[in-house]
């Protein structure tokens, strides 16, 4: 065969290294899977109201340097253990991050910050942490976005979202119905709710779903579908935390069956990407719970040590605990915002 039709406009780099490798070198020990158990039964039984508890998902936009988010996470792990009777906090680790159009996709994709594009490096990194911060009794949340790195670390997670650019894809929804954490689904960038609703329910269903295995066979997976995909709202054109966008939502999830129960994210669309605008939303937020709202199962922030974000230059973050993507609450603003969150929950 002299002529060539496909892989035209791609090229090898490297072999990825197997899911089964990356865990023999950084184990899931007993403890860190009592964290992740621990932590999806509790999350659980929030989704269904079970609990009275809030979801608080709290941490960077995005994890680039594992010391910092160590460093988050090792300020974070206190206080989960003290608001531990009214909230059930998460950190958000954060490891692809969704683009627009173009720009630096994660600690997976680009470990370096400079287009060397390292990716196994950045697994291993990525699996590191999240083996650190579990250890420390503090479970993680992130996003799901790449159909093949989530085999690396999903035994890690104890909640994992689909992000508003990829709610209303058909993987997406096929891979959130084989996860075994709850997963949250963002409504679209331009506000869409009933995509998310959608999803929510194919995600509840069984599905074929084509994945490579632990040991990076492609695998014929049969899925049982996720019973705890739930609703993110995380405004859009237009923000909707208010009271009446969530009855709407509501009402939305009661009305094809679904738990009337969702979680507001603070951030993005409903803070209009200006990060102080989170603690405003918080406070809405706040009185609805003390009106008692019994729709509002939780809340995600965007926070990190440092107030704001920077931009990389030369492939170099200067300012430690400071956000590359998405700017963030700093410390002291967080741990208000959880004081204010613990008050309110009756
Ligand atoms: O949460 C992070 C960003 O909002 C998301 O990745 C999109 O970022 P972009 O619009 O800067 O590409
Ligand atoms: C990308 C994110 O959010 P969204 O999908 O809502 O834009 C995020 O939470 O990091």
């Amino acid at each position: 065969m002299s002529l060539h039709t496909d892989e035209l406009r791609s090229r090898r780099l490297a072999a990825l290294i197997t899911p089964h490798q990356l865990s023999e070198q950084y184990p899931l020990s007993d403890t860190m899977a009592e964290t992740v158990l621990g932590a999806r039964a509790e999350i659980e039984a929030i989704l269904t109201g079970a609990s009275d508890k809030l979801l608080v998902i709290i941490g960077p936009c995005s994890i680039h340097d594992p010391a910092a988010a160590l460093a988050y996470a090792e300020r974070l792990a206190p206080l989960r253990a003290r608001y531990a009777d009214k909230l059930c906090i998460v950190m958000r680790t954060y490891f692809e991050k969704p683009r627009t159009i173009v720009g630096w996709k994660g600690l997976i994709n680009d470990p370096h910050l400079d287009g060397s594009f390292d990716v196994n490096t950045g697994l291993g990194l990525a699996r590191k942490l999240l083996c650190d911060i579990n250890a420390l009794g503090l479970p993680t949340a992130t996003e799901f976005l790449d159909m093949v790195t989530g085999q690396y670390i999903a035994d890690l997670i104890s909640w994992g979202a689909i992000g508003a650019r990829t709610t209303e894809s058909q993987v997406h929804r096929e891979m959130a119905s084989a996860l075994s954490c709850p997963v949250g689904f963002k409504n679209g960038t331009d506000g869409n709710i009933q995509i998310a609703l959608d999803a929510v329910r194919a995600a509840s269903h069984p599905h074929i779903f084509c994945s490579p295995d632990k040991d990076g066979r492609m695998t014929i997976y049969q899925t049982d579908g996720n019973p705890y995909g739930h609703l993110i709202l995380r405004g859009g054109k237009a923000p909707n935390y208010d009271e009446e966008s969530i009855r709407q939502a509501a009402e939305g999830l009661a009305a094809v069956g679904l738990s009337p129960r969702l979680v507001v994210d603070l951030s993005h669309g409903n803070s209009q990407k200006q990060h102080q605008r989170q603690l405003l939303v918080a406070q809405d937020i706040c009185r609805q719970l003390r009106r008692g709202s019994r729709h509002i199962a939780g809340i995600m922030a965007e926070s990190f040590i440092e107030p704001g974000r920077q931009e990389v230059v030369n492939g170099k973050a200067e300012v430690f605990g400071q956000s590359i993507t998405d700017a963030c609450l700093g410390w002291t603003d967080s741990e208000q915002l959880l004081e204010m969150l613990y008050q309110a929950e009756s």
